[in-house]
């Protein structure tokens, strides 16, 4: 019975047929695809059977009790730590498992971890400078053309991070929240297509934070030469996820608990009942 009905799917490519691509369309959905994925350390599954897909454009909120395997998902992703099952897609061509730390971030895959790590003793300009110089994509023999074109998008990031006015200030000088923003700023300053953000506004004012809303939400769905930015934020902060969600993920011990709005994943009694388990 069940062999007539596969057979009569035409239109259904057997799986041995299959190509070896992911089955992702960056241009049309899926940007980032993770599919039954786990890692184990020391016998324990800090990742178990993960799938997890994120739009092109989309900005998506990772939240989940201490342990739950946030930042071991971020380092799957980055490359900085090997899943021992499942698989990993950028857009519909790049295998992230066949690929080391230097080349994933040369596909535009940017990450922020949570304290910032700015040259304090340089100014906020020339940090944005170094940030470009290090992208390994800007050919050096175009110098001329390459020296506009860099101050312009120094430029334009100095506006997007709201710098503009601090621009020969030393980074050293900045508060806790500009220095993060900087920091957001020199990863913007390599166009990436994804922007993976570790905890932002822990230790930010009121006033910091919701810039820093403001600006996740904006760097979200902006287009580049490169495409449409994706932003994938782990944060502990509930209020500030309430701010900028819009589809929340929920993580609990290395998989997913829940996926929906905020709304509808703070009621989840699955939800309710692991962040109730911590003392939340
Ligand atoms: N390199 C490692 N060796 C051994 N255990 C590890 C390693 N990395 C992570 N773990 C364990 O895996 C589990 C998941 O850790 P992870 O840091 O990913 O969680 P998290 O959700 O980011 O937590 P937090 O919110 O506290 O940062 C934890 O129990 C942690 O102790």
């Amino acid at each position: 019975m069940n062999l007539i009905k596969e057979l009569a799917q035409r239109d259904q490519v057997f799986s041995f047929m299959m190509p070896s691509v992911s089955p992702v369309d960056v241009r049309h959905g899926p940007i980032l695809y993770l599919e039954d994925v786990s890692v184990s350390f020391d016998g324990f599954k800090a990742i178990n059977n993960l799938n997890l897909t994120i739009d092109d454009g989309e900005l998506r909120c990772i939240i989940g009790p201490n342990g739950a395997g946030k930042t071991t998902m971020m380092d799957i992703i980055t490359g900085k730590t090997r899943p021992d099952e499942g698989s990993v897609w950028f857009g519909s061509r790049h295998n992230l498992l066949q690929m080391n730390e230097p080349e994933i971030a040369s596909l535009g895959i940017g990450r922020k971890f949570q304290k910032p790590t700015v040259f304090e003793a340089l100014t906020i300009f020339e940090n944005l400078e170094l940030a470009m110089a290090s992208d390994k994509r800007v050919l050096p023999t175009l110098t001329a053309r390459m020296n506009g074109e860099k101050r312009d998008r120094i430029e334009e990031v100095l506006t997007i991070i709201g710098l503009e006015t601090q621009r020969y200030q030393r980074a050293g000088v900045l508060s806790h929240g500009q220095k993060q923003w900087l920091e957001i700023g020199m990863l913007l300053m390599q166009q990436p297509r994804l922007l993976l953000v570790d905890e932002p506004v822990a230790g930010m004012t009121e006033q910091e934070m919701e810039r820093t809303a403001e600006l996740l939400t904006r760097l979200a769905g902006h287009k580049s030469s490169h495409g449409r930015q994706s932003v994938v934020v782990v944060e502990h902060d509930m209020g500030f996820v309430r701010s900028i969600a819009r589809t929340v993920t929920v993580l609990h011990q290395g998989s997913v608990l829940a996926e929906g709005s905020m709304d509808k994943v703070s009621s989840d009694p699955k939800v309710v009942e692991v962040y109730l388990g911590e003392g939340h």
